[in-house]
């Protein structure tokens, strides 16, 4: 298995290699002239269209590798370009809810599948120093499946360098109700701070039952798969970010999408902030 995963980081550091370029360096070098995101979330969209589209196995056979293959390498591409950037917080929104309403076949590969990319995440992410965070309701999840979350978040507690959080077994009004609840219960049990007349306090005590509750709300969610909707992801969260909506599909998002949005968010942060100082100057 170590094998496997060595040749293929090799291959992917060569494909990184000739991808992290002069040009590219350069490119990055301006966008940190403007504001940099501390979090961008990822709706990974269009992995099976993919694998229609490359006609792989999509039909739940060799544990669904060659559907989400694609797309977890494109992750890991991702998360080294939000790292050579300086974007602290990543998240992927990899299994939600609803996703469990799937063929069952279906289900049991992207689950075979999870599995195999978090032994090989194990990896990768101690080499990357990011410390990995799992979101979501994991009782839904297989004990084996569980487990291998579990401990990959132990392994990764002492990495800072980025947090990767992984969304599975997630909705986010899943995710509310589970806060609130928490919250009721622990002042049930007089496990509370602060004064509860204050709004103010009444929304921190929530928003630290979160499951999300390990990194600030992102600055942008970028949607890949051509669709222009939240789909339950981090409602709570996205009070204030910057949607970024395209239509290349997951396993094919590039270097020039991430610029593309980051110089989106750039411009639509100086518009607000222009619009915030003349309103007080009215
Ligand atoms: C360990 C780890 C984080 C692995 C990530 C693997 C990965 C890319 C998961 C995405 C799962 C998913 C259901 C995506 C939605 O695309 P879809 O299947 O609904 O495709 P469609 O939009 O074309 O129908």
């Amino acid at each position: 298995m170590e094998k496997e995963v060595m040749s293929s980081l090799k291959m992917e550091g060569n494909i990184l290699c000739s991808a992290s370029s002069f040009i590219r360096k350069c490119i990055f070098g301006v966008l940190r002239v403007g504001a940099i995101p501390n979090h961008i979330a990822f709706i990974m969209d269009g992995n099976r269209r993919y694998a229609k589209k490359q006609k792989l196995s999509h039909d739940g056979a060799a544990g669904g590798g060659g559907r989400y293959d694609a797309g977890f390498w494109a992750l890991m591409v991702m998360l080294l370009y939000c790292q050579e950037l300086g974007v602290k917080y990543i998240t992927a929104y990899a299994f939600s809810i609803d996703n469990f309403k799937r063929k069952p076949e279906e289900v049991e590969s992207l689950m075979t599948s999870m599995l195999e990319k978090f032994h090989l995440l194990d990896i990768l992410v101690k080499r990357l120093a990011v410390r990995v965070h799992f979101a979501g309701n994991l009782e839904l999840l297989s004990n084996e499946l569980r487990a291998s979350a579990m401990e990959l978040t132990e392994a990764t507690a002492a990495y800072s360098k980025s947090v990767l959080t992984i969304c599975i077994a997630y909705t986010s009004r899943d995710e509310i109700l589970h806060a609130v609840r928490e919250s009721c219960e622990q002042k049930r049990i007089g496990l509370e701070f602060g004064n509860d007349d204050d709004d103010e306090i009444k929304l921190m005590k929530v928003e630290k039952n979160m499951y999300m509750a390990v990194a600030p709300d992102p600055d942008i969610i970028i949607r890949t798969g051509g669709e222009n909707r939240l789909s339950n992801f981090l409602l709570w969260q996205s009070c204030w970010s910057h949607l970024h909506s395209m239509r290349v599909l997951w396993p094919e998002i590039g270097v020039w999408n991430l610029v593309f949005a980051i110089l989106n968010f750039q411009r639509n942060k100086t518009y607000y902030l222009e619009m915030k100082k003349k309103e007080k100057e009215l």
